[in-house]
């Protein structure tokens, strides 16, 4: 390979200027002349694309020579002897297949690109992040290096859980991610769910299953929403699940937690209902299932071994008592969740559910939802109801005044109460309506939690 291979345009549009733009293809050369046969950077088996195409592509987007310079050390440190092949080439960051020929072991070694274009789109992922909120650099080569740190981190703590299968991190690198391979033997990678030969119905539904599992298991051991779970983002390796790709993953607290993992719910369905076409569990049981406490979620369900450490068979146990999808209204139901607005902590439930919430007698689904979005859903949705109930409007007003101030309702209220949720109210009611509200809320202001008390709550709810 010559220097004119490797022009120094990093992909983003930048140009260097001469002096370093020749200095830079110069160090370039000599690094890869270095490790030329050390280094084969084909595209793997299936989709092989011409050596030069994917070789200038890897170059110009991932192996800069700064990066050049760190994979020079983790092949001087003995980790890897070789990199044999490219397995894939993301948005973000390319996989390549390495060995170490004298242990013989393999390792998946995942370099992040450092062009900034890629990176546009990952704010939404950092901000909050209070693990590495205040690292949230401009510097693109610091991003990367935070980004890939994180999918570290992440990784480590997955791998620490007996329980998730996913490959064992072994070393980091700036931007260059060394892991466990997964793979079916001679080099070939292991096949992503969606890629996976499913031989029978039940194993389809032993996969979906396991997927539900997991991402409780991701929340309640690990503290994490993977926040990008798909069928391309896990492996079915050694037939069992695998996953990986976790430099998005973010903790409950995250101000997005809620919407990541709706997300996550939402595209897991969508897999196994539109490509698998098996029956699915409501969106709205899957997140109660993944973020309710031990001790809440499984209060009433009978089992002999309730109080032992939750087994993925006591998980699968209980799954099987959910009831699946079976009707529009179910799925006008999971469009209603996707779209209410979900507090992500505690500390921003309202102070009358607080005491309900903490001694575990409210369902800690319908409850954490936030009032507003429930009553502009009610009214929304009061016109397309309006003509159809007009006849009975009147006889429901009494229910309306007692519950005036209750902005919550729990599931069963929520299931056996008459429609008048999405009762339309004329001017005047609405007026007093408002006023009642206020009073209510001026009412309670009286009987207020004090923060620290609240605080001291808090705790006590978390233990
Ligand atoms: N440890 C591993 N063992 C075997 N194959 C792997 C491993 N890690 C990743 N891969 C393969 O590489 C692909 C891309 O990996 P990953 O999802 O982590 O990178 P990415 O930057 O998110 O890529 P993309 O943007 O395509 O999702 C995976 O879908 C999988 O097929
Ligand atoms: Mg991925």
């Amino acid at each position: 390979m010559s220097s004119s291979d490797y022009s120094d345009d990093e992909g983003n549009g930048q140009t260097f200027n001469n002096s370093v733009h020749t200095s830079n293809a110069r160090e370039k050369a000599d690094i890869l002349e270095r490790y030329s046969d050390k280094i084969n950077l084909d595209m793997f088996a299936k989709h092989r694309i011409t050596r030069d195409k994917a070789l200038r592509a890897t170059v110009n987007q991932v192996l800069d020579p700064r990066t050049l310079r760190f994979l020079g050390k983790i092949f001087n440190n003995g980790t890897i002897t070789k990199i044999n092949g490219c397995v894939s080439t993301g948005k973000e960051a390319n996989i390549y297949y390495s060995e170490n020929e004298q242990s013989g072991k393999e390792f998946a070694v995942k370099i992040y690109k450092t062009s900034i274009l890629v990176f546009k789109d990952r704010t939404r992922y950092v901000v909050g992040e209070h693990r590495f909120g205040e690292k949230q650099s401009k510097n693109p080569r610091q991003m990367v290096k935070n980004w890939a740190e994180k999918e570290f981190r992440n990784l480590k703590r997955l791998h620490s859980e007996p329980l998730i299968n996913s490959p064992q991190p072994i070393e980091l690198r700036e931007n260059i991610l060394v892991m466990e391979y997964l793979t079916i033997g001679k080099g070939e990678p292991s096949p992503k769910l969606r890629d996976h030969d499913f031989k029978d119905l039940n194993e389809i539904i032993h996969y979906y299953h396991e997927m539900l599992i997991l991402m409780r298991l991701l929340f309640q051991k690990c503290r994490l929403v993977h926040a990008d779970l798909s069928e391309y983002n896990t492996i079915v390796h050694q037939d069992k699940l695998y996953v990986f790709d976790v430099s998005q993953s973010v903790e409950p607290d995250h101000p997005m937690a809620m919407d990541f993992l709706r997300m996550d719910i939402k595209n897991v369905n969508d897999f196994f209902s539109r490509i698998k076409k098996i029956n699915v569990y409501p969106e709205r049981e899957i997140f109660k299932f993944i973020i309710t406490p031990h001790d809440i979620l499984f209060k009433d369900f009978e089992h002999d071994n309730k109080d032992a450490e939750e087994t993925k068979e006591f998980l699968l146990d209980y799954l099987n008592t959910l009831s699946l999808k079976s009707s529009e209204d179910d799925e006008f139901n999971d469009e209603v969740f996707r779209s209410l607005h979900l507090v992500s902590s505690l500390h921003n439930i309202e102070e009358r559910d607080f005491n309900k919430f903490s001694n575990g007698d409210i369902d800690t689904l319908v409850d954490l939802v936030g009032s507003v979005k429930i009553n502009k859903y009610e009214v929304e949705n009061a016109e397309e109801d309006e003509d159809h109930n007009e006849e009975d409007s009147d006889e429901e007003d009494d229910d309306d005044e007692d519950n005036s101030d209750d902005e919550f309702y729990s599931d069963d209220e929520r299931k056996n109460k008459p429609n008048n949720l999405k009762r339309f109210q004329d001017k005047d009611e609405k007026k007093l309506h408002k006023q009642q509200v206020k009073e209510a809320a001026r009412e309670n202001r009286k009987s207020k939690m004090k923060k620290h008390v609240k605080k001291k709550l808090v705790k006590k709810g978390k233990k």
